[in-house]
């Protein structure tokens, strides 16, 4: 506006210099204002396009994981347009429950720029049903450098339409150099899952908790009982366990129970896509007896270093089990929930036997197929 008079405003004049100096702040300001708003913006929302069931993966087959949410492309339900608006941020939801609880313990790391991030899992326990594979997980869960879901995610058998920002988001924020995990015992005997995991990285390490199968469908039966409201309803275990009126001699090989604890069978499906060398077995009867030997196994396997050690668990009498000194939420000690180790109901001994004899050819498969003896009677 000086300059509209025709004078050229000097610097010494201190009005004029107040005024360039407030110009100056404003356009300064207004112009940082308008970075932030563009990079929320562009944080908040983008667009990618979901046609093919690949997840992202760098030239070495590894999952890329900076890419994951970014340019992956993830199964997609018939009912979706084929483009999709994904948060780009995949760190904890701060609506989130989860993210409250956690909220603390991230708050300051995220000061640090250490930035927890919700990965696709690095290593899966993928079975087998009532082996153990919770106890597994939950001793898994002491060690500083595994983060897992707390519950079975169900991705790769029954939610794997949904595609894997939304397996992602199910896993729990880590920190680099952080393991991430999760465990569905399904995984092991549903045929499409070996294929779909190895595409999302063939480099995935698979943990197989395996039992005695004759125990295992004794347990799995005794879960399915626990469920049923009118209990006297369930047939027997022997009722189902052999064909009817063949006087308990053909073991009906159809039942679930009896089908899960052919473990060469389902064993011989995931090594058409993963070599022995991502596979570590874990003994069910060796994880009840001496848990912190099998943990040392499990910890090698994993690459991480012997944190798991027998200072972690003590023998309680009451409930028969190895139990928990501290876990990561429970800094007292305790024992797996009142699901784990449950009485079985009780199986004469002959039924027991025909059964040992039904499964024997097929556990000496499985001990040459893994180059172990579990020494299953
Ligand atoms: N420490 C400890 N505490 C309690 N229970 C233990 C433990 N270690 C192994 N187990 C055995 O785990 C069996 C349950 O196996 P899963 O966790 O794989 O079951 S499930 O598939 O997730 O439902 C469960 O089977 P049941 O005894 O039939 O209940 C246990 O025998």
């Amino acid at each position: 506006m000086l300059l509209w008079k025709g004078r050229i405003p000097r610097l010494t004049d201190k009005r004029n210099l107040f005024i360039c100096l407030a110009v100056v702040s404003l356009v300064a300001y207004s112009s940082l204002f308008s970075k932030c708003i563009a990079r929320r913006v562009h944080g908040a929302f983008l667009v990618i396009q979901t046609t093919t069931e690949k997840p992202p993966r760098s030239d070495s087959g590894d999952v890329d994981k900076k890419r994951i949410g970014v340019e992956h492309r993830a199964p997609v339900a018939e009912y979706q347009s084929v483009v999709q608006l994904i948060p780009l941020w995949s760190g904890p939801d701060p609506q989130n429950d989860t993210y409250k609880n956690e909220s603390s313990k991230y708050r300051l790391l995220e000061n640090q720029s250490l930035r927890p991030l919700r990965r696709l899992p690095d290593a899966l326990v993928i079975g087998v049903k009532k082996s153990g594979t919770r106890a597994l997980l939950e001793f898994l869960r002491i060690h500083p450098d595994v983060r897992a879901a707390g519950s079975e995610v169900h991705f790769f058998d029954k939610y794997y339409h949904r595609g894997f920002a939304w397996y992602r988001k199910k896993m729990p924020p880590t920190l680099d150099g952080q393991i991430t995990m999760e465990k569905t015992p399904s995984y092991f005997i549903t045929k499409e899952v070996p294929l779909r995991v190895k595409q999302m990285n063939p480099k995935t390490k698979l943990l197989i908790v395996v039992r005695d199968p004759v125990t295992r469908a004794i347990s799995d039966y005794t879960q399915a009982a626990s469920k049923k409201k009118n209990r006297n309803g369930m047939k027997s275990f022997e009722c189902l366990a052999f064909v009817k009126d063949t006087g308990f001699s053909v073991v009906d090989t159809t039942w679930g129970p009896v089908r899960i604890g052919v473990y060469a069978r389902h064993l011989s499906k995931w090594l058409k896509h993963f070599p022995l060398e991502r596979m570590l077995f874990v003994s069910g009867e060796r994880l009840i007896a001496d848990p912190a030997l099998e943990m040392a196994r499990v910890q090698d396997f994993l690459g991480l270093k012997r944190v798991i050690t027998e200072k972690h668990f003590y023998f309680n009498a009451t409930k028969g089990f190895p139990c928990l000194m501290k876990s990561e939420g429970r800094p007292t000690p305790h024992c797996l929930g009142k699901t784990k180790g449950r009485n079985h109901p009780y199986i004469d001994a002959q039924i027991v036997k025909r059964l040992r004899d039904f499964y024997r050819p097929f556990n000496y498969r499985f001990y040459q197929m893994t180059g172990m003896n579990f020494g299953w009677p």
